[in-house]
């Protein structure tokens, strides 16, 4: 029983089979979390758009429950104050298996410690899943935004994001300096009275079992490369060590074989497994996008690269993304909560709902998230966008948040639009 978690009378819960494969009924509860800021405006357009998508794909057959649980601002507000993340939020999560979640507000300097972050951490969700996929129409500042296609493996449990830190001029600080100094004899901190102090654990299983399935999904998806990014030419045991543990992962278990004599490998499938160093990546994305198919990289470089990706296929705007463990899943777009528009009906809801699109096919609805894609680019096709798109397209109809939900959803067929009025 929950405190204030409301499980709808009606639907099943997603299980996890012997084989690891989901097992879905055709009423699956699926938790959600609204979000905090443009939360509020994204989460209920992208339940609408996924319902009607379902209706639209299966009739009166299928119909997701949608249950909701609390994390951030609104967690406060139901369970009181300071309690930001409650048990019960992880308990439903672990549960229902999948689930999809708005943004949450991490503060700058002080204040709580990210609740996304605590999410992926407490259930372990070690990998980040960010495709960037052009869709015709969307305005980009490259002349060839189609040349972007690639998928992020993100690590996502460890790296700075552990939360190692200690403010400067602490007691934490000082003791960890002083050891640092006296105990490991180091002399290279410029200014040890006034430095803060943050540590970066990067681990041999945290890098394979990342690596490891940013490789699989190359092969099962035929892509051409998986490039292991990385800064090991500076951070040699952290960053450095991703890439050879990556490399050393693709022989010992895929049999990838060196190519003119390494580092890169080539599999028995063909994929190439290659690596590069994370600031020529940043130029490279940009002068030469093609070269580049699946990354995987670690959990800083990953948030940036996935905003700097996510800009030449449109913004943020249009950026889906999925948290994974072995098990469960659990959906988001990559943006922020973008407090200035917050409540305004203004934002794009474009990368909830292609979270959502990849939380249907996670599922096996192929059909309702094959809707989605079409409506997705019908209604860009037709110039139809929100107020980021529309800023940088000639001869665009502005639509607002709902607006534009609404728009995808008339192109989804009958069905799915009665659904969505019925709501
Ligand atoms: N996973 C999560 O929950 C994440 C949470 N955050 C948190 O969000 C808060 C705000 O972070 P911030 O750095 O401002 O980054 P945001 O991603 O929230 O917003 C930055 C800018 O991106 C554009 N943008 C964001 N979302 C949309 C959208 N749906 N449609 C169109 N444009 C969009 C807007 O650009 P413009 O101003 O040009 O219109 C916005 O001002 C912080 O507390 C941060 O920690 C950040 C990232 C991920
Ligand atoms: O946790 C946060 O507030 C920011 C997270 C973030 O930027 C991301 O996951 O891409
Ligand atoms: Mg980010």
């Amino acid at each position: 029983m929950y405190k204030h978690i409301k499980v709808p009378s009606e639907g099943q819960k997603i299980r996890v089979g012997a084989d690891g494969s989901l097992v879905v009924p055709d009423q699956p509860v699926i938790p959600f979390i609204e979000g905090d800021g443009i939360g509020v405006d994204i989460s209920p357009v992208m339940r609408n758009v996924v319902d009607a998508a379902v209706q639209a794909a299966y009739g009166d057959k299928r119909r997701i429950m949608w249950m909701e649980v609390y994390a951030g601002e609104k967690s406060t507000r139901v369970y009181g104050k300071d309690v930001w993340l409650p048990d019960e939020t992880l308990e439903a999560v672990r549960e229902y298996v999948v689930s999809i979640k708005g943004p949450l507000t991490t503060p700058v300097g002080g204040g709580i410690r990210s609740i996304n972050v605590a999410l992926r951490q407490a259930l372990d969700l070690y990998v980040c899943l960010r495709p960037v996929r052009y869709f015709q129409g969307v305005p980009s500042p490259l002349k060839r935004p189609e040349k972007t296609d690639m998928v992020i493996f993100r690590e996502n449990s460890e790296d700075i994001y552990a939360g190692i830190e200690w403010p400067a001029e602490s007691e934490g600080a000082r003791k960890v300096i002083k050891f640092l100094q006296d105990e490991m004899g180091i002399r290279k901190i410029r200014f040890p009275a006034t430095s803060g102090i943050g540590v970066k654990p990067v681990s041999r299983e945290g890098t394979e079992r990342l690596v490891r399935k940013a490789i699989q999904y190359a092969i099962t998806h035929k892509r051409r490369s998986v490039t292991l990014v990385h800064k090991g030419n500076i951070m040699k045991f952290t960053e450095g060590a991703f890439r050879d543990w990556g490399y050393a992962l693709a022989k010992r278990e895929f049999g990838a074989t060196e190519v003119d004599g390494g580092p890169w490998l080539k599999l028995p499938q063909g994929v190439v497994i290659k690596d590069v160093i994370a600031d020529a990546f940043l130029q490279q994305i940009l002068l030469r996008p093609e070269e580049y198919d699946v990354i995987a990289t670690m959990n800083l470089n990953g948030d940036y690269i996935s905003d700097a990706l996510a800009a030449q296929v449109g913004g943020i705007g249009i950026a889906p993304g999925a948290n994974m463990s072995d098990s469960v899943a659990m959906f988001e777009a990559t943006h922020g909560t973008a407090p200035k528009y917050a409540g305004k009906d203004y934002v794009n809801p474009g990368s909830l709902i292609l979270s959502a699109e990849m939380m249907l096919r996670h599922m096996g609805w192929t059909e309702a998230a094959d809707l989605i894609i079409r409506a997705m680019e019908d209604t860009i096709r037709a110039k139809i966008v929100t107020y980021d798109f529309a800023r940088l397209m000639d001869g665009a109809t502005q639509v607002s948040c709902s607006g534009f939900g609404k728009a995808m959803i008339e192109r989804m067929g009958t069905g799915g639009a009665q659904r969505a009025a019925s709501r």
